[in-house]
C-alpha cells in the first residue's frame, strides 16, 4: 500500500475482470478521495493512436498563427486560442474539440489543417468516452451505490452539448514572455472525469498536505482527475483538486504538450448530492456557493458567468482557463 504522501498509480488493465472489479473500484475510488487525482496504466486507449494525435497536434501548433487564429474558440467549443490570448494571458496554446460526436463535420469551425483528420480526432474522444464510463461505474461500485450504473447513465455521449478534448501546447521560448503571466492559472476542472494525457511533466497538483506536488509523467500512464460537478455531486467523497501549470516548473525555454479530455454530465442531470453518511459542508467553486438541486447546465452557466460574465453568446461551454 503506497504511502499518504505518494502520488497514486493504479493497474487498472482487469478492471473488467469480475473477480478484480471492486478491488480496482476501492483503489481508484480511494486515490480520488485523498488527492481527487491519480495516474493509470494498464489502460485501454492504445498508445499508437495517443502518439497519433500527439504528432498531429505538434505539427498543428508549429503552423503560422494565421493558420490557426481566424478559427478562435466558439459556442461549441471548438477552436483555437493563442498563447497570451486567454483571460488569464498564459503561455499556453489550445486547440478545442468540443460538441457531440459529428460536430467536427462541420468543417467552417475547424481550422484547415484539422479538416482531413477530424474522423481520428472525433474516435478518440469516443474511446476517452468509453474510459471515463468505466471509471464511473468503477466510483458506484466502490461507494457501494444500488446501481452501478447511477453516475454512468447520466454521461450519455450524444445527449446536451457534448464532450470536450482540448489539445495543449505550452511553447519553448528564447527568453521569457514579457508578461508575469503563468503556464495555466490554478484551477478545477469544471465537469465529472477529466483525462489527462502528458508528453513531459510540468503539472502541478494541490496534495493531501497542502503542498504543490509535481504531478509523475510516465509513457503509457494517463492522469485522471475528477471535476467539481461530480465532486459536488458525490458529496464531496471524490475531490475535484486545484493543479496548475508554472514557469517554475516548466521553464520558458522548455516545450510541453498535453491532451485533456473533459468527460461531463448531460445538462439536465439533477445534483443530488449522494451524501456518504455526514452533514456535507458548503461547495464553493469559483468563489460561488452550489446548492443541492442545481442541474449540470445550470452549473456550468454559473461558473462561466462568475468568469466571462454575463454576455453568454460570447462564452464557450467549457472552462478555457
Ligand atoms: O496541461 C496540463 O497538464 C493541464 C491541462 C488542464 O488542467 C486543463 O486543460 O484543464
Ligand atoms: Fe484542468
Amino acid at each position: 500500500m503506497a504511502d499518504q504522501l505518494t502520488f497514486p498509480i493504479i493497474d487498472v488493465s482487469e478492471i473488467d475482470n469480475p473477480d478484480r472489479q471492486l478491488a480496482i473500484a476501492k483503489e481508484v475510488t480511494a486515490a480520488c478521495q485523498k488527492w481527487g487525482f491519480l495516474l493509470i496504466k494498464g489502460h485501454p486507449i492504445p498508445s499508437s493512436d495517443i502518439d497519433a494525435l500527439f504528432s498531429l497536434s505538434k505539427a498543428f501548433f508549429d503552423l503560422a498563427e494565421d493558420q490557426k487564429e481566424p478559427w478562435p474558440i466558439n459556442r461549441q467549443s471548438i477552436g483555437y486560442v493563442g498563447s497570451l490570448k486567454d483571460r488569464a494571458r498564459d503561455d499556453k496554446m489550445s486547440m478545442w474539440f468540443g460538441g457531440l460526436p459529428g460536430s467536427l463535420d462541420d468543417k467552417e469551425a475547424l481550422p484547415p489543417f484539422w479538416r482531413a483528420h477530424s474522423e481520428k480526432v472525433e474516435a478518440f474522444k469516443h474511446q476517452c468516452h468509453s474510459l471515463v464510463v468505466k471509471l464511473l461505474v468503477a466510483f458506484a461500485i466502490a461507494m457501494d451505490l444500488p446501481d452501478r450504473n447511477f453516475f454512468a447513465d447520466a454521461h450519455g455521449e450524444h445527449v446536451g452539448d457534448g464532450n470536450s478534448l482540448r489539445m495543449l501546447m505550452y511553447p519553448a521560448r528564447n527568453e521569457p514572455p514579457d508578461t508575469t503571466g503563468s503556464r495555466m492559472q490554478p484551477h478545477t476542472d469544471s465537469g465529472s472525469v477529466t483525462l489527462l494525457f502528458q508528453q513531459a511533466a510540468g503539472l502541478e497538483v494541490l496534495g493531501p498536505a497542502g503542498e504543490w506536488v509535481k504531478a509523475p509523467c510516465i509513457k503509457d500512464c494517463i492522469l485522471i482527475n475528477i471535476g467539481d460537478a461530480l465532486s459536488f455531486w458525490s458529496g464531496t467523497q471524490l475531490k475535484a483538486t486545484l493543479h496548475r501549470v508554472t514557469f517554475d516548473g516548466l521553464p520558458f525555454n522548455q516545450e510541453r504538450q498535453s491532451m485533456a479530455y473533459f468527460g461531463k454530465a448531460n445538462p439536465d442531470t439533477v445534483l443530488q448530492p449522494v451524501l456518504p453518511g455526514k452533514a456535507m459542508e458548503k461547495y464553493m467553486t469559483n468563489g460561488l456557493e452550489v446548492q443541492p438541486g442545481i442541474t449540470v447546465g445550470e452549473l456550468s452557466e454559473m461558473i462561466m458567468t462568475s468568469i466571462y460574465g454575463s454576455s453568454v453568446s460570447t462564452k464557450p461551454q467549457q472552462v478555457a482557463v
